[in-house]
């Protein structure tokens, strides 16, 4: 099972335009309309299924928020890393 990360190194390796807060990473992206901010959703649900590590998605008004932790871990590892990366380039 993946180790959680300690602050550090989270910060250290946090992708630009993340944000590390209570255990978890977080980035929101901006959307000229609201349902192009659904179909990015859509796309971060499909990595999410094809990685099997889900983070909590909230679709706002031409804004949607990405959120990463490790449930099993309780905490950052290497996995929420890699993922927001990944999410990074759908755009
Ligand atoms: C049993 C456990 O829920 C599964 O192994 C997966 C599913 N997706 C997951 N997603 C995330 N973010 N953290 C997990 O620990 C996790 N575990």
């Amino acid at each position: 099972m993946a180790e959680r990360l300690d602050a550090d190194e989270i910060r250290d390796r946090l992708p630009d335009g993340w944000q590390y807060v209570d255990d978890e990473i977080t980035r929101q992206y901006e959307f000229d309309d609201y349902l192009a901010g659904v179909a990015f959703a859509s796309e971060v649900g499909e990595i999410a299924e094809e990685e099997f590590h889900h983070p909590t998605i909230t679709i706002r008004y031409k804004e949607v928020e990405v959120a990463f932790t490790t449930h099993d871990a309780g905490g950052v590892t290497e996995q929420d890393l890699d993922l927001a990366a990944e999410v990074d380039a759908i755009r």
